[in-house]
């Protein structure tokens, strides 16, 4: 095989020279000896000294967990394209038939991706009030807690214990880039905080409700985790809580049920304020029934409103869509 033999201190200057060049292969792994560097070349070049030299393979991390899985190829076309990653654990949703190596495949994860450490598969789909799933260890270390990064603050979380998705980072994104300074924001269903932690980083104040104490006390963590004092955690039913908060914005994270705390939403917010709305729909009927709910129980309470956004989130299920509504409240 053929080498490009260089100094030491040439080195890094070389190396660039032959990925530019496209000749350095970068499946076997560069020599060193002594006070020269030899790097493994395709073709002869121009310019360097070029000695024959063997190469080691150079050890290479799997792009996908496909490529390195121990399972029967005729199961193979099942395995999911992509999953969840929160923090250091990977979370994946198996059909079936791959429930029974589920090992497997959790274990090709692990040798795939070097961050995460651990491996669950989703037993169900998020239920209950809490809003949380069933999960089952597929590999690496039992645990359930973790810190995951998004939009540049820390969440502290339990993936058992409390709701979380890390697929709403850039629709967080988009509602703190619409968020003032100045503003008193309540966050109706808070969770552990993504919202309210990063809007807290612009905002004056932010009233951050859950009726899940993991979450309440996750949220006090990840308060302390990010230096923000300008958040009020509160453990409780939003229907206790609403209308003794004034806000100019509030978010109403609870897309399955939202629909059914819009009375809440309207009388915490001032004239003049934004509700962020999320629910979910069916692609051939996005926005009309959420739109006819706004409207009538703005009716109810002697309000108006006027709708200054209405988009797809994300999809969630086949033909079934996570969407949100932004609507001002007069
Ligand atoms: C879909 S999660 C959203 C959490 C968070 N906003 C996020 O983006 O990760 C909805 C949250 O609402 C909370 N919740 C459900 N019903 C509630 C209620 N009546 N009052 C207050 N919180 C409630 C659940 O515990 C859950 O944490």
């Amino acid at each position: 095989m053929l080498g490009v033999k260089v100094p030491r201190r040439d080195a890094e200057k070389v190396r660039k020279k032959l990925i530019e060049l496209g000749i350095l292969a970068t499946d076997l792994r560069v020599k060193h000896n002594g006070e020269f560097v030899i790097f493994p070349v395709k073709e002869k070049v121009e310019g360097f000294e070029i000695v024959e030299e063997t190469f080691e393979r150079a050890k290479r991390r799997p792009h996908s967990y496909r490529e390195v899985v121990d399972i029967p190829s005729e199961l193979r076309p099942l395995l999911p394209s992509s999953f969840d990653i929160i923090g250091d654990i990977a979370i994946i949703e198996l059909p079936e038939e791959l429930i029974p190596y589920g090992k497997n495949i959790g274990e090709a994860i692990l040798k795939a991706h070097k961050h995460i450490k651990t491996v669950f598969a989703k037993r169900s789909k998020v239920s209950g009030e809490y809003r949380v799933r069933e999960l089952i260890h597929l590999a690496g270390e039992k645990r359930t807690e973790t810190i995951h990064r998004e939009n540049g603050i820390r969440l502290k979380l339990d993936v058992a214990k409390v709701y979380f998705s890390p697929r709403l980072a850039t629709e967080r994104m988009r509602v703190f880039k619409k968020a003032k300074e100045g503003e008193v924001v309540f966050d109706m269903f808070a969770g552990v905080g993504p919202y309210s932690i990063l809007l807290a980083k612009k905002v004056k104040t932010v009233f951050a409700c859950d009726i899940n104490p993991w979450a309440i006390k996750y949220l006090e963590e990840n308060k302390k985790l990010n230096k923000v004092e300008n958040i009020v955690p509160i453990l409780g039913d939003v229907r206790k809580v609403a209308g003794q908060i004034k806000a100019d914005r509030v978010i109403m994270n609870l897309p399955k049920f939202a629909h059914e705390f819009l009375k809440e939403a309207m009388i915490s917010v001032k004239t003049g304020g934004v509700v962020h709305y999320y629910g979910f729909s069916h692609e051939n009927n996005l926005f009309d029934e959420h739109l006819k709910k706004i409207k009538e129980v703005a009716k109810e309470l002697g309000r108006d409103i006027k709708v200054l956004e209405k988009r797809k989130v994300r999809p969630y299920a086949p033909y079934q869509f996570n969407i949100a509504i932004d609507f001002v409240v007069f």
